[in-house]
Protein backbone atom coordinates (compact mmCIF):
# COMPACT_ATOMS: atom_id res chain seq x y z
CA UNK A 1 0.00 0.00 0.00
CA UNK A 2 1.43 3.60 -1.23
CA UNK A 3 0.35 5.66 2.31
CA UNK A 4 0.74 9.76 2.29
CA UNK A 5 0.53 11.57 5.62
CA UNK A 6 -0.22 15.42 4.44
CA UNK A 7 0.41 16.98 8.30
CA UNK A 8 2.98 15.29 10.52
CA UNK A 9 2.53 17.41 13.72
CA UNK A 10 1.68 15.76 16.64
CA UNK A 11 -1.00 13.10 15.25
CA UNK A 12 0.66 12.91 11.65
CA UNK A 13 4.19 12.22 13.03
CA UNK A 14 2.62 9.33 15.60
CA UNK A 15 0.55 7.55 12.96
CA UNK A 16 3.93 7.87 10.68
CA UNK A 17 5.86 6.08 13.89
CA UNK A 18 3.58 3.03 14.09
CA UNK A 19 3.25 2.82 10.06
CA UNK A 20 7.57 2.80 10.29
CA UNK A 21 7.40 0.46 12.97
CA UNK A 22 5.34 -1.96 11.30
CA UNK A 23 6.36 -1.60 8.18
CA UNK A 24 2.91 -1.74 6.68
CA UNK A 25 3.94 -0.24 3.47
CA UNK A 26 5.53 -0.16 0.11
CA UNK A 27 6.11 3.52 0.61
CA UNK A 28 5.19 6.20 2.85
CA UNK A 29 5.14 10.02 1.59
CA UNK A 30 5.34 12.53 5.05
CA UNK A 31 4.33 16.16 3.91
CA UNK A 32 4.20 19.01 5.72
CA UNK A 33 5.12 22.81 5.70
CA UNK A 34 7.26 22.01 8.35
CA UNK A 35 8.81 18.80 8.56
CA UNK A 36 10.91 18.91 12.03
CA UNK A 37 8.82 16.33 13.87
CA UNK A 38 9.34 14.04 11.38
CA UNK A 39 13.30 14.38 9.66
CA UNK A 40 14.09 11.51 12.68
CA UNK A 41 12.57 9.20 9.61
CA UNK A 42 15.03 10.80 6.94
CA UNK A 43 16.81 7.55 5.97
CA UNK A 44 14.23 5.13 6.63
CA UNK A 45 13.57 2.82 3.40
CA UNK A 46 10.94 3.74 1.53
CA UNK A 47 9.56 7.06 3.14
CA UNK A 48 9.87 10.26 1.03
CA UNK A 49 9.98 13.81 3.27
CA UNK A 50 8.33 16.64 1.62
CA UNK A 51 6.93 20.27 1.64
CA UNK A 52 4.65 19.46 -1.49
CA UNK A 53 1.69 17.77 -0.95
CA UNK A 54 0.95 17.33 -4.45
CA UNK A 55 3.75 15.04 -4.90
CA UNK A 56 2.23 13.03 -1.80
CA UNK A 57 -0.79 12.68 -3.43
CA UNK A 58 0.67 11.85 -6.79
CA UNK A 59 2.85 8.87 -5.29
CA UNK A 60 -0.08 7.16 -3.24
CA UNK A 61 -3.24 5.23 -2.91
CA UNK A 62 -4.06 5.96 0.76
CA UNK A 63 -3.75 9.91 2.04
CA UNK A 64 -3.87 10.64 5.81
CA UNK A 65 -4.92 14.16 6.82
CA UNK A 66 -3.66 15.21 10.04
CA UNK A 67 -4.29 18.57 10.23
CA UNK A 68 -6.20 20.87 12.13
CA UNK A 69 -9.46 22.24 11.46
CA UNK A 70 -8.97 25.28 10.70
CA UNK A 71 -6.12 23.86 7.96
CA UNK A 72 -7.79 21.08 6.02
CA UNK A 73 -9.97 22.79 3.88
CA UNK A 74 -7.27 24.65 2.31
CA UNK A 75 -4.92 21.54 1.73
CA UNK A 76 -7.81 19.22 0.51
CA UNK A 77 -8.96 22.19 -2.24
CA UNK A 78 -4.78 22.26 -3.17
CA UNK A 79 -5.00 18.80 -3.65
CA UNK A 80 -8.76 17.98 -4.39
CA UNK A 81 -7.96 17.90 -8.53
CA UNK A 82 -5.43 14.86 -8.54
CA UNK A 83 -8.03 12.75 -6.40
CA UNK A 84 -9.45 10.21 -7.59
CA UNK A 85 -11.72 7.30 -7.30
CA UNK A 86 -8.51 4.72 -6.83
CA UNK A 87 -7.90 6.83 -3.78
CA UNK A 88 -8.79 6.14 -0.30
CA UNK A 89 -9.17 9.76 1.57
CA UNK A 90 -8.64 9.57 5.32
CA UNK A 91 -9.01 12.93 8.21
CA UNK A 92 -8.28 12.95 12.10
CA UNK A 93 -9.71 16.42 11.59
CA UNK A 94 -11.80 16.57 14.58
CA UNK A 95 -15.51 17.98 14.16
CA UNK A 96 -14.74 17.87 10.57
CA UNK A 97 -17.55 15.98 8.63
CA UNK A 98 -17.96 13.52 5.55
CA UNK A 99 -19.84 16.23 4.14
CA UNK A 100 -17.63 18.96 3.98
CA UNK A 101 -14.87 16.64 2.81
CA UNK A 102 -17.06 15.17 0.46
CA UNK A 103 -18.01 18.98 -0.59
CA UNK A 104 -14.15 20.03 -1.47
CA UNK A 105 -13.14 16.48 -3.22
CA UNK A 106 -16.46 14.97 -4.52
CA UNK A 107 -18.97 12.17 -2.68
CA UNK A 108 -17.21 9.96 -5.36
CA UNK A 109 -14.54 9.39 -3.37
CA UNK A 110 -13.78 6.64 -0.96
CA UNK A 111 -13.36 8.86 2.34
CA UNK A 112 -13.37 7.57 6.13
CA UNK A 113 -12.72 9.91 9.06
CA UNK A 114 -10.61 8.01 11.13
CA UNK A 115 -10.08 8.88 15.45
CA UNK A 116 -6.81 6.94 16.33
CA UNK A 117 -4.94 8.18 19.97
CA UNK A 118 -1.60 9.06 20.32
CA UNK A 119 -0.62 5.63 21.11
CA UNK A 120 -0.74 4.93 17.55
CA UNK A 121 2.93 4.97 17.65
CA UNK A 122 3.52 2.20 19.70
CA UNK A 123 0.72 0.10 17.82
CA UNK A 124 -1.75 0.14 20.44
CA UNK A 125 -4.13 3.05 19.23
CA UNK A 126 -7.70 2.74 20.03
CA UNK A 127 -8.95 3.79 16.65
CA UNK A 128 -12.73 4.75 15.47
CA UNK A 129 -13.33 4.70 12.08
CA UNK A 130 -16.34 6.29 9.95
CA UNK A 131 -17.03 6.07 6.08
CA UNK A 132 -19.11 8.07 3.98
CA UNK A 133 -21.24 5.56 1.70
CA UNK A 134 -18.48 5.53 -1.42
CA UNK A 135 -15.70 4.94 1.61
CA UNK A 136 -18.52 1.60 3.28
CA UNK A 137 -16.38 -0.39 0.19
CA UNK A 138 -12.86 0.29 1.62
CA UNK A 139 -13.88 -0.20 5.86
CA UNK A 140 -12.34 -4.06 5.82
CA UNK A 141 -8.68 -2.46 4.69
CA UNK A 142 -9.32 0.54 6.77
CA UNK A 143 -9.29 -1.92 10.03
CA UNK A 144 -6.76 -3.89 8.39
CA UNK A 145 -4.68 -0.82 7.92
CA UNK A 146 -5.17 0.56 11.87
CA UNK A 147 -5.48 -3.32 13.26
CA UNK A 148 -1.86 -3.10 12.50
CA UNK A 149 -1.60 -0.44 15.34
CA UNK A 150 -3.95 -1.34 17.90
CA UNK A 151 -7.57 -1.79 17.70
CA UNK A 152 -10.47 -0.35 15.65
CA UNK A 153 -14.30 -0.18 16.18
CA UNK A 154 -16.38 1.10 12.88
CA UNK A 155 -19.02 3.44 13.99
CA UNK A 156 -21.73 5.74 13.21
CA UNK A 157 -20.73 9.27 12.34
CA UNK A 158 -22.70 11.02 14.50
CA UNK A 159 -20.62 9.28 17.74
CA UNK A 160 -17.39 10.28 16.48
CA UNK A 161 -17.25 13.09 18.76
CA UNK A 162 -17.87 11.50 21.73
CA UNK A 163 -15.37 8.59 20.71
CA UNK A 164 -13.07 11.34 20.56
CA UNK A 165 -13.16 12.76 23.90
CA UNK A 166 -13.25 8.90 25.26
CA UNK A 167 -10.38 7.54 23.47
CA UNK A 168 -7.60 10.90 22.32
CA UNK A 169 -8.52 13.19 24.94
CA UNK A 170 -8.52 10.04 26.85
CA UNK A 171 -5.20 9.34 27.07
CA UNK A 172 -4.47 12.71 28.55
CA UNK A 173 -7.17 11.94 31.34
CA UNK A 174 -5.89 8.66 32.02
CA UNK A 175 -2.00 10.37 31.81
CA UNK A 176 -3.12 13.02 34.95
CA UNK A 177 -4.46 9.96 37.11
CA UNK A 178 -0.81 8.40 36.85
CA UNK A 179 0.52 11.20 37.79
CA UNK A 180 -1.91 11.78 40.59
CA UNK A 181 -1.23 8.43 41.75
CA UNK A 182 2.60 9.37 41.75
CA UNK A 183 2.36 12.61 43.51
CA UNK A 184 0.10 10.55 46.40
CA UNK A 185 3.18 8.35 46.34
CA UNK A 186 5.80 10.82 46.56
CA UNK A 187 4.11 12.00 50.04
CA UNK A 188 4.34 8.72 51.44
CA UNK A 189 7.86 8.64 51.12
CA UNK A 190 9.00 7.18 47.71
CA UNK A 191 11.29 8.87 45.32
CA UNK A 192 9.82 10.73 42.34
CA UNK A 193 11.34 7.67 39.60
CA UNK A 194 10.26 5.27 42.19
CA UNK A 195 6.40 6.50 42.43
CA UNK A 196 6.10 6.83 38.68
CA UNK A 197 7.29 3.21 38.09
CA UNK A 198 4.59 1.84 40.56
CA UNK A 199 2.05 4.01 39.68
CA UNK A 200 2.72 3.08 35.81
CA UNK A 201 2.87 -0.58 36.71
CA UNK A 202 -0.05 -0.50 38.67
CA UNK A 203 -1.66 1.27 35.54
CA UNK A 204 -0.95 -1.41 33.26
CA UNK A 205 -1.72 -4.15 35.56
CA UNK A 206 -5.44 -2.55 36.55
CA UNK A 207 -5.78 -2.61 32.12
CA UNK A 208 -4.55 -6.08 31.29
CA UNK A 209 -6.60 -7.55 34.42
CA UNK A 210 -9.60 -6.08 32.39
CA UNK A 211 -8.69 -6.71 29.20
CA UNK A 212 -7.52 -10.58 29.89
CA UNK A 213 -9.79 -11.45 32.34
CA UNK A 214 -13.00 -9.68 30.78
CA UNK A 215 -14.42 -9.08 33.91
CA UNK A 216 -16.26 -6.00 35.21
CA UNK A 217 -14.35 -3.69 36.89
CA UNK A 218 -16.48 -3.79 40.17
CA UNK A 219 -15.89 -7.64 40.35
CA UNK A 220 -12.16 -6.87 40.26
CA UNK A 221 -12.67 -4.14 42.63
CA UNK A 222 -14.22 -6.95 44.91
CA UNK A 223 -11.30 -8.77 44.82
CA UNK A 224 -8.92 -6.11 46.48
CA UNK A 225 -11.05 -4.73 48.87
CA UNK A 226 -10.61 -6.75 52.35
CA UNK A 227 -13.70 -5.63 54.72
CA UNK A 228 -12.60 -2.49 57.20
CA UNK A 229 -9.60 -2.30 55.15
CA UNK A 230 -6.96 0.18 53.32
CA UNK A 231 -8.29 -0.25 50.09
CA UNK A 232 -12.25 0.15 51.11
CA UNK A 233 -11.12 3.23 53.07
CA UNK A 234 -9.49 5.29 50.11
CA UNK A 235 -11.96 4.28 47.15
CA UNK A 236 -15.57 5.51 49.82
CA UNK A 237 -12.79 8.83 50.54
CA UNK A 238 -12.17 9.51 46.63
CA UNK A 239 -15.70 8.77 46.01
CA UNK A 240 -16.61 11.22 48.44
CA UNK A 241 -14.46 13.68 47.37
CA UNK A 242 -16.12 13.09 43.89
CA UNK A 243 -13.82 11.06 41.64
CA UNK A 244 -16.10 8.87 39.48
CA UNK A 245 -18.77 12.61 39.23
CA UNK A 246 -15.37 14.47 38.41
CA UNK A 247 -14.18 12.17 35.64
CA UNK A 248 -17.75 11.97 34.33
CA UNK A 249 -17.80 16.23 34.38
CA UNK A 250 -14.90 16.41 32.93
CA UNK A 251 -15.81 14.21 29.70
CA UNK A 252 -18.86 16.21 29.55
CA UNK A 253 -16.96 18.83 29.54
CA UNK A 254 -14.74 17.91 26.40
CA UNK A 255 -18.08 16.54 24.61
CA UNK A 256 -19.51 19.98 24.80
CA UNK A 257 -16.46 21.70 23.84
CA UNK A 258 -15.93 19.47 20.93
CA UNK A 259 -19.06 19.98 19.64
CA UNK A 260 -18.56 23.91 19.93
CA UNK A 261 -15.64 23.17 17.85
CA UNK A 262 -17.60 21.42 15.26
CA UNK A 263 -20.45 24.05 14.97
CA UNK A 264 -18.16 26.75 15.52
N1 LIG B 1 -6.59 11.55 18.03
C1 LIG B 1 -5.72 12.21 18.78
O1 LIG B 1 -5.12 11.70 19.73
C2 LIG B 1 -5.45 13.58 18.46
C3 LIG B 1 -6.15 14.17 17.45
N2 LIG B 1 -5.86 15.39 17.08
C4 LIG B 1 -6.52 15.92 15.89
O2 LIG B 1 -5.61 15.74 14.81
C5 LIG B 1 -5.54 16.90 14.02
C6 LIG B 1 -4.11 17.38 13.94
O3 LIG B 1 -3.71 17.77 15.24
P1 LIG B 1 -2.18 17.86 15.64
O4 LIG B 1 -1.42 16.73 15.01
O5 LIG B 1 -2.13 18.03 17.12
O6 LIG B 1 -1.83 19.24 14.94
P2 LIG B 1 -0.36 19.83 14.65
O7 LIG B 1 -0.52 21.30 14.56
O8 LIG B 1 0.64 19.25 15.60
O9 LIG B 1 -0.04 19.23 13.20
C7 LIG B 1 -0.62 19.70 12.03
C8 LIG B 1 0.48 19.82 11.00
O10 LIG B 1 -0.10 20.31 9.81
C9 LIG B 1 0.87 21.09 9.17
N3 LIG B 1 0.26 21.94 8.17
C10 LIG B 1 -0.50 23.04 8.34
N4 LIG B 1 -0.84 23.57 7.14
C11 LIG B 1 -0.28 22.76 6.20
C12 LIG B 1 -0.26 22.76 4.79
N5 LIG B 1 -0.89 23.72 4.09
N6 LIG B 1 0.40 21.79 4.15
C13 LIG B 1 1.06 20.83 4.84
N7 LIG B 1 1.08 20.77 6.17
C14 LIG B 1 0.42 21.72 6.84
C15 LIG B 1 1.53 21.88 10.29
O11 LIG B 1 2.81 22.37 9.90
C16 LIG B 1 1.59 20.82 11.39
O12 LIG B 1 2.83 20.14 11.44
C17 LIG B 1 -6.48 17.91 14.65
O13 LIG B 1 -7.66 17.91 13.90
C18 LIG B 1 -6.73 17.42 16.03
O14 LIG B 1 -8.05 17.68 16.41
C19 LIG B 1 -4.85 16.05 17.70
C20 LIG B 1 -4.13 15.51 18.74
C21 LIG B 1 -4.42 14.22 19.24
O1 LIG C 1 -7.84 18.47 22.23
C1 LIG C 1 -8.23 18.45 21.05
O2 LIG C 1 -9.03 19.30 20.67
C2 LIG C 1 -7.74 17.38 20.10
C3 LIG C 1 -8.86 16.49 19.63
C4 LIG C 1 -8.62 15.19 20.33
C5 LIG C 1 -7.31 15.30 20.90
N1 LIG C 1 -6.84 16.49 20.74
Amino acid sequence: MKIAIIGTGNLGSSIAKGLIGNKSFTSLYLSDKNTSAVVQFTDEEYVTITNYNKEAVMNSDLIIFALQPRHIESVLKEVASLITKKHLVMSVAAGYSLEKIESIIGEDKHIIRVMPNTAISIGKSMTCLSANSVGEEKIELAKTIFNQLGTTMVIPEEQLQAATVICASGIAFWMRLVRATTQGAIQLGFEAEEAHQLALQTCYGAASLLKESGKHPEAEIDRVTTPSGCTIAGLNEMEHQGLSSALIQGINASFEKINQIKNG
